[in-house]
């Protein structure tokens, strides 16, 4: 019988390590769950176990940065928990989840990150963390934000600008989310879309007789997400809050980031399995529940170059990292929106074959090579949410999460075949080349030849501080650069004209229409406003000058 530390060891030989860096020919010798080794040669104790990967890949275990397992949402709730969702992703090549603990408007953050906690720890396969989502605001929320990052392991937080009246925040509010962030060294999240567009839309979709899951595409145009993509992005540079833009869906959003950054904004953008895999002409399918099976929010979108054009900004650096946005639904929870597509409990699957369908498009295409594989599907997520070289990286002293990829397999996509719960899968039929063939995590084999070798509860919370360097460098910089400074100047000294007195002298404004009526006042607010009401103005005299009535006051 094996002893106790010789268990604990492993060592994994004959492949090629393929970092974000480089690639090389070495061998992986691991130890109680850390990596010890790299290299060629090693000596390793005896009673070690050995994998052999020759002719094989050993590559840093995905990291998917965006899944919703067993979320509560639209009346039901993932059908995908932290187990078989955690499951699914060892079997595809990941190994570490960043979930979201995603509560109602109301609800205090410590108690929703508590409650999240407890239905993760027992339950995960893999090793996972959470974003913490804010859908209202308050005094009490921002001290929880500052509370979550001291003491409880988060440095994210994601907010939406879709979801009215549920998730919703407005631009003022995201203005204050976007400050604390920034003053306590979290990175700022955005589902970027148009909440009060989209809810305008729906009724007029249907109005018009369009309930079904192509009326859900209807309602949220490219436009839609690209507006709020550059707003979010605006808001966030206008306080120096680094943003993280989730799944990118669509080319216009795309380019409203690439152009961003090339101002020098620090923004990042999240594409999707789902974005990067298939497209939008699935909502017109003549299957309801095919067309339902494809409903998330933002929409794939019709334009069928989509995926392609998303994955060639992933493969030259425009994008960042990828994600799936996990949150399944069985066909009788879709079934919810039967007759009303703003009732289909918004989400697809991609936990498991994200890795799969990014080798496929993007590899196997010759977009992107091994290493940038392992950057767009690792190492970048790693560095973003502050967790690199801990994950990420197979190099002494990294978790000893790593997967063997066999570069010659091919695998078919298949509902029928996959290990998430859900009865559906968006990537149906779709032969990848590039198949995982084992999964170690931390250090030991949870998943080898299509066998499960692992337990609810084996993966561990993954605490992760703020100010990542790689996010916070450039910020602290700005802040120096940018910070708005004061024009230091002798005081004007001539004459004032007074306001409000019987004798003030109105200087027509030449250009303006005069029978345009404004209902203004100087202190920005409307002439109704309970402001006014409260006796916050100075003075009530409406002024109307020769030509035009004007309700502007003083
Ligand atoms: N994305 C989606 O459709 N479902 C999950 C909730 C969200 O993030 O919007
Ligand atoms: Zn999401």
């Amino acid at each position: 019988m094996m002893s106790a530390s010789a268990q604990s060891r492993l060592l994994v030989k004959g492949g090629k390590v393929v970092n974000a860096d480089r690639s090389f020919e070495a061998d992986v010798f691991i130890e109680n769950g850390v990596i010890v080794q790299v290299g060629k040669n090693l000596s390793i104790p005896g009673g070690t176990k050995v994998i052999d990967a020759s002719g094989k890949l050993v590559m840093p275990g995905g990291i998917d940065t965006h899944t919703h397992m067993q979320l509560p949402f639209m009346g039901t709730q993932a059908i995908d928990d932290f187990y078989t969702g955690t499951k699914a992703a060892v079997a595809g090549g990941t190994t570490m989840i960043i979930d979201f603990v995603l509560d109602q408007k109301g609800v205090s953050l410590l108690e929703a990150y508590d409650k999240w906690r407890g239905w993760a720890d027992p339950k995960v396969c893999c090793d996972y963390s959470f974003h913490v989502a804010v859908t209202w605001w308050s005094k009490q929320v921002a001290d929880e934000m500052a509370e979550l990052v001291k003491n409880r392991g988060i440095n994210s937080f994601k907010m939406f600008m879709a979801y009215k009246d549920v998730f919703m925040l407005d631009d003022e509010d995201l203005y204050d989310v976007y400050k604390k962030c920034k003053e306590i060294g979290a990175l700022a999240m955005m589902h970027a879309e148009n909440g009060d567009v989209i809810a305008h839309e729906q009724k007029r979709m249907l109005d018009l007789g369009i309930t079904g899951p192509e009326g859900h595409s209807m309602c949220r145009p490219e436009p839609v997400e690209a507006e709020a993509t550059n707003r979010a992005i605006m808001i966030a540079n206008t306080v120096n809050c680094p943003m993280y833009i989730v799944h990118v869906m669509s080319k216009s959003a795309a380019n409203v980031i690439v152009q961003a950054r090339k101002k020098g904004n620090v923004v990042f953008g999240e594409p999707i399995a789902a974005s990067l895999g298939t497209d939008g002409s699935n909502y017109h399918h003549k299957c309801w529940r095919h067309a339902a099976g494809h409903v998330m929010g933002p929409p794939l979108r019709p334009d069928p170059t989509t995926p392609g054009y998303l994955m060639d900004l992933l493969a030259n650096g425009d994008l960042d990292c990828t994600g799936t946005d996990n949150c399944t639904f069985n066909a009788n929870q879709k079934a919810l929106g039967k007759d009303n597509f703003a009732k289909i409990p918004n989400g697809v699957n991609g936990v498991e074959d994200r890795m799969s369908v990014i080798w496929e498009k993007g590899v196997h295409s010759g977009k992107m090579d091994e290493n940038r594989f392992v950057e767009v599907t690792s190492a970048t997520a790693a560095k973003i949410f502050n967790i690199y070289p801990q994950k990420g990286l197979i190099a002494p002293g990294s978790d000893a999460d790593l997967i063997i990829w066999d570069p010659s397999a091919t695998r078919t996509i298949s509902a029928k075949t996959h290990h998430q719960a859900v009865d559906f899968n968006i990537f149906e039929g779709m032969t990848c080349h590039g198949v995982n063939v084992c999964t170690i995590s931390r250090g030991k084999v949870v998943f080898e030849e299509g066998k499960f070798t692992v337990s609810a509860g084996d993966g561990k919370f993954v605490p992760r501080k703020p100010y990542s360097n790689y996010v916070y460098n450039r910020i602290k910089k700005r802040q120096e650069t940018f910070d708005p400074k004061k024009v230091e100047r002798d005081p004007y000294t001539g004459p004032v004209i007074q306001l409000g007195g019987a004798n003030t002298e109105q200087t027509p404004d030449k250009g303006r229409n005069m029978h345009h009526t404004s209902s203004i006042n100087v202190s920005g607010q409307h002439v109704n406003s309970p402001m006014s009401q409260k006796g916050n103005v100075t003075s009530t005299k409406v002024l109307a000058p020769p030509g035009g009535r004007s309700q502007i006051q003083f």
